[in-house]
């Protein structure tokens, strides 16, 4: 047996896969697969493929997607500070293509941390619809609210929530759900030689038991019509189809949508899961048959005519009562802005939002951004939040301070330096090669640095 490959798991794949073992045994022989996906929010994927000086070669089943060499290090160059892409395992960019969430609509990402698959979702969204990614666990939680900012989200809600507690909030409300649930991760053995160790073999029953209560919940936020997808980064039955094959029983709304079979994506297997033909619309993407350390997916449909019985959109008073507070704001767009963002305006304390057309009430919900932060009223003035600077364009301010890539300056920015510069006094976006990275405010000859604290390079 593979020396770092629990026998356990070796002996039950064995026995699954019988033939074909040898071919998924070998397969830990090689480098795992490394790739990025490009934030189509703010690039295209031909302008980064010209304008990176990395090797991308494209992920077939993702337009977005490429393969990239780990030792070019695009995690550390400053297009990753500037939001142009997320580091992510090829097989993950398979989920939001399969789930298609249209701009508009009501999404949910239930277990959204560390949010690449919750960015690739806003990205199919354009900007446009509620997008609420959820995460339990508080640090992780604070994590996915950074890539959120760093990928230029605006319409979305992130929530540190358990899933009951927004079943009880949102019921029938969402048009798209994904859970991507936490598993066993025998998908990430190749990434991670920790997720080997931590392996058990009671591990796939053991959440296979969370799974199913994750699921329960997010059934219930799910509007008539609407679709489910559920996946996992692990390749047992448990899992994956005895997961669907109990939902298919437990919902009889629920029924599979069958996901195409191109790109060496193939066919969940029926007998692992109880037998019923349908489970063959799940897919697996296994590490010897494509280029992905390997995930499951199913897709879901709730029956019905897509009516949803969720909560109205719409909110309590409060906006009325800020307006008065809004003046440094306002006089702060008027100075340095050439196109205002627009939408609904809220504050919370002295925290300035854009809120996602729709957005529901969130009182007594865990909430780490209710939607786009714009900034914070200080004392007789408005000061810009990092998150504003990267939802924007350099066209959308009157003064920036671009710096190429090559340039020095863009990586004294990163540290925190203050930048020698002459030009016109204030809030000045400083962008890489014409992307925003971040706020910096013009004195008369130095740009001072706003680059947030906990984000400086060391
Ligand atoms: C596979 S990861 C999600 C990865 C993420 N979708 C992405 O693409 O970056 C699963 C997540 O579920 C979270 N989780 C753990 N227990 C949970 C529970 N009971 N309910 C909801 N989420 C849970 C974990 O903290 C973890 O962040």
């Amino acid at each position: 047996m593979h020396h770092d490959l629990p026998a356990a798991f070796c002996q039950r794949m064995q026995a699954l896969l019988a033939d074909e073992f040898a071919a998924f045994y070998q397969s830990y022989e090689e480098p795992r697969t490394y790739g990025l996906r490009v934030n189509t929010l703010k690039i295209t994927p031909a302008e980064l493929v010209s304008l990176a000086p990395f090797a991308l070669t494209p992920v077939p089943w993702a337009t977005d997607g490429f393969y990239c060499l780990e030792e070019q290090r695009p995690g550390k160059h400053p297009y990753h500070a500037a939001g142009l892409y997320y580091i992510q395992e090829p097989s993950a960019m398979a989920a939001a293509p399969l789930l298609a969430p249209q701009p508009g609509e009501f999404v949910l990402d239930l277990a959204a941390a560390p949010g690449g698959k919750a960015t690739h979702l806003a990205a199919f969204m354009q900007g446009q619809g509620l997008l609420i990614a959820n995460e339990v666990h508080p640090a992780r939680a604070k994590i996915l609210s950074e890539n959120i900012e760093r990928l230029g989200v605006k319409n979305c809600i992130v929530t540190n929530e358990t899933p009951p507690r927004l079943a009880e909030r949102f019921p029938a409300f969402f048009d798209r759900i994904l859970v991507d649930a936490p598993c066993s991760g025998e998908g990430m053995f190749r990434k991670d030689p920790a997720a080997c160790q931590e392996w058990t073999q009671d591990a796939p029953r053991q959440c296979a038991a969370r799974q199913r209560e994750i699921l329960a919940d997010a059934v219930r936020m799910l509007k008539s019509g609407g679709w489910l997808l559920y996946s996992t980064c692990t390749f047992a039955p448990e899992e994956n189809e005895e997961i669907v094959d109990w939902l298919l029983a437990a919902y009889p709304d629920l029924a599979v949508v069958p996901l195409p079979h191109n790109h060496g994506f193939a066919s969940a297997v029926p007998a692992w899961g109880g037998g019923r033909s349908d489970l063959a619309g799940a897919v697996r993407l296994w590490p010897h048959k494509l280029r992905g350390e390997g995930h499951f997916l199913a897709l879901l449909r709730k029956q019905g005519e897509g009516k949803g019985t969720g909560i109205r959109p719409g909110r309590k008073e409060g906006k009325r009562r800020a307006d008065s507070r809004l003046k440094d704001y306002l006089a702060f767009c008027r100075e340095f802005f050439t196109t205002v963002p627009e939408g609904d305006l809220q504050l919370f304390g002295d925290h300035l939002y854009l809120l996602p057309p729709g957005a529901p009430p969130l009182d007594g919900l865990k909430i780490l951004r209710p939607g786009w932060h714009l900034g914070w009223l200080a004392k007789n003035r408005f000061e810009p939040s990092h998150a504003l600077a990267m939802a924007i364009t350099a066209k959308d301010v009157r003064y920036t301070a671009d710096y190429s890539a090559a340039d020095d300056a863009v990586w004294r920015y990163l540290r925190g330096e203050a930048l020698p510069r002459q030009g016109e006094k204030g809030w000045t976006l400083v962008t890489v090669d014409g992307y925003p990275l971040g706020w910096g405010k013009q004195s008369a000859d130095s740009l001072k640095n706003h680059y947030p604290k906990g984000l400086r390079w060391l």
